[in-house]
């Protein structure tokens, strides 16, 4: 049996904006089967890298493939594999919650019966409640939230791709979605989770890889990362990472 690509591979991707490089020649390789987190400071790279990701921005060098799929020479079929949610999503605000799910399970392909059956499913998972019969026009940040994650797995993507996808929560709303994504684990599927919120990773991620300046600078399990930082928390770790590479990129700027 020819064994699956991984869900996620970058070789040497760059992306500029003008003359400034937001991402830096990244090389990484993700199965399935977990939840891999991305962690770096403000202005690292990561929303950057999830654009390409998500076909949203070109690259500048370097490619990008998901689920197999180049994200430039194949677009369309990488869209059809993926989920998005992120901060700059908006909802029509006269649909229902319900009438947005329908909609967006359409474009996946999915019959009435088929979409109802996963709307179900989704409403227990993420208590989606009053939003499914509400407009998006009068929804509060958390419900908007909810939709909006639920929009983004109604075809239950192959990879979906959370950025920042708890802010704006609540407790409850946010347990909700953090149990949800360690349950999603599963062969064949990947979730990427960008986050600030170091016990957010902690708790769901299987791997992380952390980013600098659109540098990768470390990519492993959470135990691994610690012992090559000799650090004894993640946080821990993530500063010695990046206090590391600073000190590599003065010390490289005096020797020019
Ligand atoms: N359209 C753009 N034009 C110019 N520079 C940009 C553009 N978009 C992003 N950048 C710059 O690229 C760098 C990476 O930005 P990006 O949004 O990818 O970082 P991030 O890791 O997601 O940060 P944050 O955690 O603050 O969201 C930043 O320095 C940002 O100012």
């Amino acid at each position: 049996m020819t064994p699956s690509p991984p869900l996620l591979e970058l070789k040497q991707l760059s992306k500029r904006y003008g003359s400034f490089t937001a991402l830096d020649g990244v090389t990484l390789s993700v199965d399935g089967g977990q939840v891999f987190g991305l962690l770096g400071p403000n202005g690292a790279g990561k929303t950057t890298l999830l654009r390409i990701l998500a076909t949203l921005l070109q690259p500048s060098a370097g490619t990008a493939a998901v689920a197999g799929l180049d994200v430039t020479r194949q677009p369309d079929a990488v869209r059809q594999c993926i989920g998005v949610v992120n901060g700059g999503m908006g909802l029509p605000a006269r649909l229902t919650g319900r009438e947005i799910l329908h909609s967006f399970a359409g474009f996946y392909g999915l019959g009435r019966a088929q979409a109802e059956a996963r709307i179900a499913e989704l409403d227990a998972a993420l208590d989606l409640g009053r939003t499914l019969n509400t407009r998006a026009g009068e929804y509060s940040t958390g419900m908007r939230q909810k939709v909006t994650i639920a929009r983004a797995v109604i075809q239950d993507p192959a990879v979906l791709i959370l950025d920042e996808a708890a802010s704006g929560l609540d407790i409850f709303a946010r347990r909700a979605l953090l149990d949800w994504v360690a349950a999603a684990r599963r062969p064949g599927r990947l979730t990427l989770y960008s986050t600030h919120v170091m016990s957010e990773v902690e708790e769901v991620c299987d791997r992380v890889a952390v980013l600098h300046g659109g540098r990768l600078l470390a990519e492993g399990t959470q135990p691994e990362l610690l012992a090559r930082t000799e650090a004894g928390t993640l946080e821990q770790a993530f500063f010695r990472l990046v206090e590391q590479d600073e000190a590599a990129q003065v010390g490289a700027a005096h020797a020019l």
